[in-house]
């Protein structure tokens, strides 16, 4: 349960819907985010009454209630983009509504601007649209498969060579998605299909781009009774079997390379715990955890910061995780410069992470996987696998397959 603030009032927002509120939001040109955290029923809706998206550092526990967004290409002193919280809406399941928080108050032109065109959308959005995606024909001349599998050796080579242990490589899916797509319809189907996930869509008005995705990843929590936590997950497996039947928990066994490709995450985790001699750490794992159409190992790593007196420990921990060696690699620098030369796109937003910021006092951030990017017309969907030396190119080609079918399944699907 979110902790909430302010106990629901008659307000102006009583009655609008998710989806007319999203997307008069968009109309109106303001950056917003929807999400729904891990075994939680809530979705929230931030909206930023304003033009343009702040930057900020993310000294977590200075800021102010908002919503945060990263690329990959994230260093120590740099900002984040932060979506202020200017409007938060919780609404329980079914889509009542059950919480407001709305800093500007009811008088506001803006908030005045944004139920009415909500309330005007509402009555326009008669007819049920058709939420398909269509594959897109290969612009290039070299397949997509053979691209990445020829990749993965040039990874594996480098690896004997010493240049790194682990890099994690990626690649992009393309689909085109026709005007009448609606991105919040499909959260609400991931919201409802993958309960352990972090479900998320954020509108960039700038950028003129929506991200949607369900993360199975945190990368830092701190919450307001002072408890810190962040995972090491890696290690991939389909949850299913050929005839589509979900294999047992307990059925499932791991190779020595997903142990070894999970350790390599985990071990990273401890030496940034080491760089700042923070030894009150309690680890639990690796298990074997669901996400959705997959099986992976996970750690989880906890720490009482009221114990320790620590409360910046989230943003230490967030410069010095970033980028983990769950999508970049083992060294950093070297898995990180052999990214650069050999993906042949920018990844953007795709793991770089993203999260609610102080709200309620807990702040939970998420690596930006299992994610899409809605741009004109064009539906990219990005997945990445780790490359160790006993990588089979074929194999990880399959697994960038299942991690982009995890939203497809679910997306793709007409309404
Ligand atoms: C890179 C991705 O996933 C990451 C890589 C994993 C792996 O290599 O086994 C597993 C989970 C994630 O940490 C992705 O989903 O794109």
């Amino acid at each position: 349960m979110l902790s909430l603030q302010t106990d629901h009032q008659i307000s102006i927002f009583d009655g609008l819907k998710v989806q007319d509120l999203w997307a008069a939001s968009k109309q109106l040109g303001f950056p917003s985010a929807l999400w729904r955290l891990p075994h939680t029923n809530e979705i929230n809706l931030l909206i930023s009454v304003r033009e343009g998206i702040r930057k900020c550092q993310p000294e977590l526990e200075k800021l102010s209630p908002g919503f945060i967004i990263s690329k990959f290409l994230w260093e120590d002193e740099q900002e984040v983009l932060f979506l202020e919280g200017d409007i938060i809406l919780t609404f329980a399941e079914g889509g009542l509504l059950d919480n407001v928080r709305n800093n500007l108050g009811e008088e506001h032109s803006e908030v005045k601007r944004l139920v009415q065109l909500t309330e005007d959308l509402a009555l326009e959005s008669v007819s049920p649209s058709r939420n398909e995606l269509y594959e897109t024909p290969n612009a290039d001349s070299i397949d997509p498969k053979t691209r990445f599998k020829r990749t993965v050796e040039l990874a594996v080579a480098a690896i004997r060579q010493n240049q790194f242990k682990k890099v994690v490589l990626s690649r992009t899916r393309e689909l085109s998605y026709s005007d009448d797509f609606q991105p919040v319809k499909a959260f609400q189907k991931l919201a409802k299909a993958y309960p352990h996930a972090f479900v998320s869509l954020v509108n960039l008005p700038e950028q003129k781009e929506q991200w949607l995705g369900a993360s199975p990843e945190l990368l830092t929590r701190q919450n307001s009774g002072g408890a810190f936590t962040t995972m090491s997950l890696a290690g991939t497996q389909s949850s299913h079997d050929k005839s589509g039947h979900l294999i047992p928990k307990y059925d499932i066994r791991w190779g020595e390379k997903e142990i070894e490709e999970h350790a390599l995450v985990s071990r990273y985790i401890v030496e940034c715990f080491k760089k700042i001699r923070l030894r009150e750490y309690i680890e639990t794992g690796p298990r074997t955890v669901l996400a959705g159409n997959l099986y992976h190992l996970r750690t989880d790593f906890e720490v009482d910061t009221n114990a320790l007196n620590f409360p910046e420990l989230g943003s230490v921990m967030l410069k010095l995780l970033h980028p983990t060696s769950a999508v970049c690699g083992v060294p950093k620098i070297p898995s990180m410069k052999f990214i650069a030369e050999i993906e042949s796109y920018d990844r953007s937003f795709y793991s770089g992470f993203l999260g609610p910021a102080q709200i309620g006092g807990n702040t939970s951030l998420f690596v930006n996987l299992r994610t899409v990017r809605f741009k004109d017309g064009l539906a990219t969907l990005f997945a990445g696998a780790g490359i160790t030396e006993d990588s089979v190119p074929e194999k990880e080609w399959e697994e960038t397959e299942l991690k982009c079918e995890t939203l497809l399944q679910v997306i793709a699907a007409t309404f």
